[in-house]
């Protein structure tokens, strides 16, 4: 079976992978996140997953410790009306995602890559989240929770930013950042199939 390796500093990566029981190991894959000049989100999400995973292929490159090396990479991006909200650069950049973000409706997009020395496998993963309103007080409170700075949209769905969420349609594990249905269907394209570590009995 080949070995598995995440290709992501992300530790919300690294919980949904262990969760549905693949064995992995991480590396880091620093890229630079800049969009290109008429990107789209979806083509942009798509792009970094990709040169992600790539990158992470990249330095596996004739080490004798990974002979089969299977590399996934994922990217996941806030986006209001056509444009991308990445991770917030500072409390000001916060604020305004999150008032943008309030009371109404947003896209989720998470891309993943998979890749080995022959073959890449992609997908884009679309969901739709609804805020109820914030308050500037919230928002302030909220930043000094310390939760909004490393995630896109300055929002954790998975953490007190929960309490803004009205509405969810699409995959919850997307907007936490790793599709876990679509990752495991690829993964087991890849002759890696999902709950290998399991604690109790198989379901
Ligand atoms: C919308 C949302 C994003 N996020 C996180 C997931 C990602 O870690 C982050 C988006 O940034 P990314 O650039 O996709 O990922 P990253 O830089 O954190 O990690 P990597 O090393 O894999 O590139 O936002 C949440 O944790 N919860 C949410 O509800």
């Amino acid at each position: 079976m080949p070995q598995l390796l995440l290709a992501s500093g992300s530790p919300r990566r690294r919980e949904l992978l262990t969760q549905i029981g693949v064995p992995f190991t991480t590396l880091s894959a620093d890229i630079d996140e800049t969009p290109l000049q008429d990107e789209t989100p979806a083509a942009y999400v798509e792009r970094l997953a990709r040169g992600k995973a790539d990158a992470g292929l990249l330095q596996l490159a004739n080490d004798p410790a990974y002979p089969t090396a299977c590399v996934l990479g994922a990217d996941t991006a806030v986006v209001l009306d056509g444009r991308i909200l990445g991770k917030p650069a500072d409390e000001a950049e916060a604020l305004a995602m999150l008032a943008g973000l309030s009371n109404r409706e947003h896209e989720v997009l998470t891309a993943i890559a998979v890749v080995d020395e022959q073959h890449c496998e992609t997908r884009v993963v679309s969901s739709r989240v609804r805020f109820r309103s914030i308050s500037t007080e919230e928002a302030h409170a909220y930043w000094a929770s310390g939760e909004p700075c490393d995630k896109a949209g300055s929002y954790g769905i998975q953490g007190l930013g929960a309490v803004f969420v009205e509405h969810l349609s699409g995959s919850y594990s997307a907007v936490v950042g790793l599709p876990l249905c679509e990752t495991a269907e690829i993964l087991q394209r890849f002759g890696i199939p999902c709950w290998q570590c399991l604690e109790g009995d198989k379901p």
